[in-house]
């Protein structure tokens, strides 16, 4: 683990993300042969969970720009109605930051972890997590998510401002997901 001032950086692991949502990635735990043992595949990795209010799943994508370093975490959202998902097009290591909800019905103390490049997320519906944060460069992500009728975003400030540094980051990338140059 790192420490971003007074947060710690996580590595992203099933167990430890599983009250958030789920981490999908090919786990042999999931896996079976397919198509006369071809393929592999990595079954049923993720609660899909959209159907709340007439909802339908989204697959979008998304291309995000790069964040610019030192963050501040001081905005957080959740989507009460629908899970949302975000798989990485490629290897790319990605910050994901997420918090419980306090008895007040606020965002608590967030956590922070740093995939592998092979993982993507799924958020369950209501937790609260920071908008995509990529590093080094412009990175797609497939997205699976509710469309539908209601209110499906609540934003909530954090009740102290968090700034993440890239040095603190910058150790725990793999050589090839950091372009030294940036
Ligand atoms: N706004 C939007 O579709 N994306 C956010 O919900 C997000 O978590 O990135
Ligand atoms: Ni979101």
């Amino acid at each position: 683990m790192a420490c971003l001032g007074e947060l710690t950086v996580e590595p992203l692991t099933a167990d430890e993300f599983a009250p958030f949502g789920d981490v999908i990635e090919a786990r042999d735990s999931s896996a079976f042969f397919v198509n006369e043992g071809q393929a592999q595949r990595f079954h049923d990795l993720a609660k899909i969970d959209v159907a709340a209010d007439n909802g339908r799943p989204l697959i979008s994508i998304f291309r995000s720009a790069p964040t610019h370093f030192p963050l501040t975490l001081h905005k957080i959202e959740r989507h009460p109605l629908g899970s949302q998902a975000f798989i990485p097009l490629g290897n790319h290591q990605f910050l994901i930051v997420v918090a419980s909800t306090t008895n007040n019905d606020f965002p608590d103390r967030p956590r922070v972890f740093l995939s592998n490049g092979h993982q993507g997320v799924n958020y369950k519906p209501g937790v609260w997590h920071h908008p995509l944060i990529v590093l080094n460069r412009t990175t797609e992500f497939l997205v699976i998510d509710r469309g539908g009728i209601g209110t499906n975003c609540d934003v909530s400030e954090l009740n102290e401002k968090f700034v993440i540094e890239f040095p603190e980051i910058k150790r725990w990338l793999k050589p090839d997901s950091w372009l030294s140059s940036s």
